[in-house]
């Protein structure tokens, strides 16, 4: 075992980690903040204490500027809004009903305020009816599900005679990345064509006899696509009249399936296809998001057939102003004396209680399932101060809640029982929140496209709306704020998969072959690296050739060999020992952060202690208490190589790619005084390592190079990380992976290499292909990312150049410029087409 730890006194300039998505799921959302001890350093800057009004705006339609005037009011506030951008408003355009569409969802339609379709919801159900594949790429709340709902409910709705009827005749299939959309849309369809419309949800929580009844009689089958491939698609022989019948089949929020679990999904829909066509039925393909850029090349991508895009949106619109608003410093003290500034979490809670004491509708998306309690629990406190009723007007929301607890949630959100909600990207996806007339953003959440996922939710019904994007105190979100153009200029990031990525598509090639055998017909189906797949899998006796294609030969299932969200392991119940009451899970990735012996674990307001986290039985017991700390769990990430497959040499400088074990070890938690954050202590744990056995591409340099780059020992660090960023960054390029598919590991020495090293590896067990073609292409990614940097015309680093948003260390320390030298000496050596362009010097 290697160890490339940071030293405590030093806590990140050793080593830094950009940890990957899918390897440590340690995280709701995909970055690398831990999750637990964020309680908010409650410091309040002199002089504030904003005073705040009564349900002043409630009833009244919201005028944005005014709320941000409102907001802004308290002393010194105004400073902290770096930028307003205003979205217009915009008027609808409407168009006429097509004629296809039954008298029953016409009625219903206008008995719920619906008396013409936008022009985008009209072309796109029309061109859908027609047959073609469409992809609805309109703003939040613009109505896409009634675009795809038209035709979809047209079809499930008429008898052969165009009356409508309750018998099944063409189905349709709604696949979504949550449950809980799902049984949003379920709703909906259910307020357009009446309870008894022959549709269902079908997912892991349905028991049998709700599986069967869906088989049987339903025609509109809301789902996602884990179900479609666990459990349809392998029992497809029971599922036939229903897939033989297909007629539609609608991809909600299809931007969310990208890097490697959108490879899968795309392998899924193949399959799905292939399974439907032997049934005689072609369905046509509807996909739907408000923050996809190239609609119609991804959603072709995604779903492997040709995909027009209806991107005009045609939906009123109220304006939005979106505010960037940067937290004022405390009178706290860190690192070297530096300033503290308030956290994005405490700044956040006070925006949320003034805005509902004001009663004003808001949400307020937090990163971790930590802070979203916090922030409710902080923002009740205040209210408490208002008016005794109030506090129960506010809730958390996030995943790991128990499903009734959630959907309850959800009714009261709607049903304006509650007025404000801290909650995760739990709450992003396309659930129906009707009417919110705020969002805060505290913290960046990772992308453009997340942030406007956000910020969208507010503003329906054509009503103006305020968005607030609340700074953290760290380089990347301090950039955003000071640099609105990086927030509101460049369009949203492509959604980036790789259908064709062989190791996603060789599992699947294997199901498709239990499901089915595959014929020479089939495989082009798959794509261009389906051949070899079948080769490898015959070699490892897994599939056989006989004269009618080619056959599954295993007893297990071919299905499970494919993990396509990656969730590795169970999940970890929370549990009250007292009472036995199950408050709700984590995920296991999550375990080892959020619920060790002795953590201080937050569920809606009310604090317990973790008494005993089982792992065997994946139970945490809890109790209540109130202590008056929080807790942090430490954890140490190592990188060992186990083998360099493939080796270059650049000069002095190495290159490999190979496999390697990164292991991540909780060795420790804080207590941290709630108010003042001071350190109380540090307790030791002693949980087992979690290991991920991956491939990784890294490179080294010698002393002397690095003496020649100008890179004392105390720059290496800073320079390595860097590189390590921007060189992820850049990967996608030349990879066709996300961001979030892979991690990195950058040390001043490493033992196994005995010199400064850079290792970017793939965040999937046995790899995922990103980092072999990060070796391949080396010296042009390098190269690239050597320019990248150079070209950046910020002073010490943006996210542009080496900020990354998931970094497990906050982005510290990074050294800009020492990175362009560093990757100068490691291309003096490389081919030749790497070399930076002579008279290019950088920063
Ligand atoms: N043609 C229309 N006229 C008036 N209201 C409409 C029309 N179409 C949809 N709506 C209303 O607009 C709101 C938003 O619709 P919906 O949730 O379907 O949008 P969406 O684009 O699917 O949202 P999301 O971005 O959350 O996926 C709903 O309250 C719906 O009833």
């Amino acid at each position: 075992m290697s160890f490339s730890r940071p030293s405590r006194s030093q806590p990140s300039d050793a080593s830094a980690q950009d940890h990957p998505t899918q390897g440590f799921p340690a995280q709701e959302h995909p970055d690398g903040e831990r999750l637990a001890g964020e309680r908010p350093r409650e410091e309040r800057p002199a002089g504030e204490r904003p005073e705040r009004g009564r349900g002043a705006s409630a009833g009244r339609a919201t005028d944005p500027a005014a709320l941000l005037d409102r907001l802004t009011l308290g002393s010194g506030r105004a400073d902290r809004v770096t930028h307003v951008e205003h979205v217009p408003a915009r008027q609808g355009r409407t168009a006429e009903w097509p004629s296809w569409v039954p008298r029953q969802v016409l009625d219903r339609l206008s008995a719920n305020g619906i008396q013409r379709p936008w022009t985008h919801q009209a072309l796109a159900a029309q061109l859908a009816r027609d047959g073609e594949h469409v992809v609805l790429a309109t703003g939040t709340a613009s109505g896409k599900s009634l675009g795809y709902l038209l035709p979809v409910l047209s079809e499930i709705l008429a008898g052969p005679d165009g009356e409508t009827t309750r018998r099944r005749t063409g189905t349709a299939l709604y696949l979504s990345p949550t449950k809980a959309l799902a049984a949003d849309q379920f709703r909906a369809v259910g307020e357009l064509a009446g309870e008894d419309s022959l549709a269902t949800t079908c997912d892991g929580d349905s028991g049998w006899a709700e599986r069967d009844w869906a088989r049987d009689h339903a025609a509109y089958i809301l789902t996602n696509p884990d179900m479609l491939h666990r459990s349809i698609l392998p029992a497809h022989a029971r599922w036939a009249r229903f897939l033989g019948s297909l007629r539609y089949v609608v991809v909600d929020e299809c931007h969310h399936y990208r890097g490697v679990f959108g490879s899968h999904v795309a392998q899924v829909l193949r399959r799905l296809r292939r399974i439907v066509a032997h049934y005689g039925a072609d369905p046509t393909f509807v996909l739907a998001s408000a923050t996809v850029s190239e609609p119609a090349g991804s959603a072709a991508r995604l779903t492997g057939v040709p995909v027009r895009a209806v991107a005009e949106d045609a939906s009123p619109h109220g304006g939005l102003a979106f505010a960037l608003w940067e937290p004022p410093f405390t009178r706290l003290t860190g690192e070297g004396g530096a300033p503290v500034r308030r956290s994005a979490t405490a700044e956040t809670a006070d925006l949320l209680a003034d805005l509902v004491a004001d009663g004003v509708r808001t949400v307020a998306f937090i990163r971790s399932r930590r802070g979203a309690e916090v922030v409710a629990v902080q923002a009740r406190e205040h209210l408490a101060e208002v008016a005794a009723e109030l506090p129960s007007r506010v809730a958390a929301y996030r995943a790991g809640y128990l499903p009734e607890e959630r959907r309850a949630l959800e009714r009261a959100l709607q049903n304006r029982r509650l007025l404000g909600v801290a909650a995760t990207n739990a709450l992003e996806l396309g659930v129906d929140i009707a009417g919110l007339d705020a969002v805060l953003v505290a913290g960046y959440p990772g992308t453009r496209a997340s942030l406007w996922q956000q910020a969208g939710r507010a503003g329906r019904d054509g009503q103006g709306a305020l968005a607030v994007f609340v700074a953290r105190d760290d380089p990347l979100d301090t950039y955003l704020v000071q640099h609105p153009d990086a927030v509101f200029g460049p369009p949203v990031e492509a959604t980036v998969l790789d259908p064709d990525n062989p190791y996603v598509v060789k599992p699947h090639v294997a199901a498709a072959a239990a499901e089915l055998p595959i014929t020479d017909a089939d495989i082009d189906r798959f794509g261009p690296s389906a051949p070899a797949a079948l080769q490898a899998l015959e070699a490892e006796g897994m599939v056989r050739r006989r004269p009618h294609g080619w056959f599954w030969t295993r007893r297990g299932r071919a299905s499970d060999l494919a993990d396509i969200r990656s969730v590795d392991g169970q999940l970890v119940r929370v549990v009250e020992g007292t009472t036995g009451r199950l408050l709700g899970t984590v995920d296991a990735g999550a375990a080892h952060t959020s619920v060790h012996d002795g953590a201080v674990y937050l569920h809606q307001g009310a604090t317990y202690v973790v008494d005993h986290l089982d792992l065997e039985a994946a139970v945490a017991l809890v109790e209540r208490a109130e202590p008056d700390y929080s807790t942090t769990a430490r954890e140490i990430t190592d990188i060992e190589v186990l083998e360099s497959e493939r080796g270059d040499r650049w000069g002095e400088a190495t290159l490999d790619f190979g496999s390697v074990k990164v292991e991540n070890r909780v060795v420790a938690y804080l207590r941290r005084r709630l108010v003042s954050g001071e350190v109380l202590g540090e307790v030791p744990l002693t949980l087992p390592p979690r290991t991920l056995q991956t491939r990784a591409v890294w490179w080294t340099v010698s002393e002397d190079q690095l003496v020649e780059a100008g890179l004392g020992r105390a720059d290496v660090g800073g320079a390595a990380h860097a590189a390590e960023h921007a060189a992820i960054g850049l990967l996608p390029l030349f990879a066709t992976c996300d961001r979030w598919d892979v991690g990195g590991v950058s040390t001043a020495l490493h033992p196994d290499t005995g010199r400064m090293t850079v290792f970017v590896y793939d965040g999937h067990p046995g790899g995922a292909g990103f980092a072999e073609r990060g070796f391949t292409a080396a010296a042009r990614w390098l190269g690239a990312t050597r320019d990248a940097i150079a070209a950046c015309h910020c002073a010490d680093g943006c996210p542009s150049c080496v900020h990354s948003p998931k970094c497990g260390n906050g982005n510290n320390p990074l050294d800009k410029s020492g990175a362009v030298r560093l990757l100068d000496v490691l291309l003096n050596g490389a081919p030749p087409e790497a070399r930076p362009v002579e008279g290019d010097d950088g920063t």
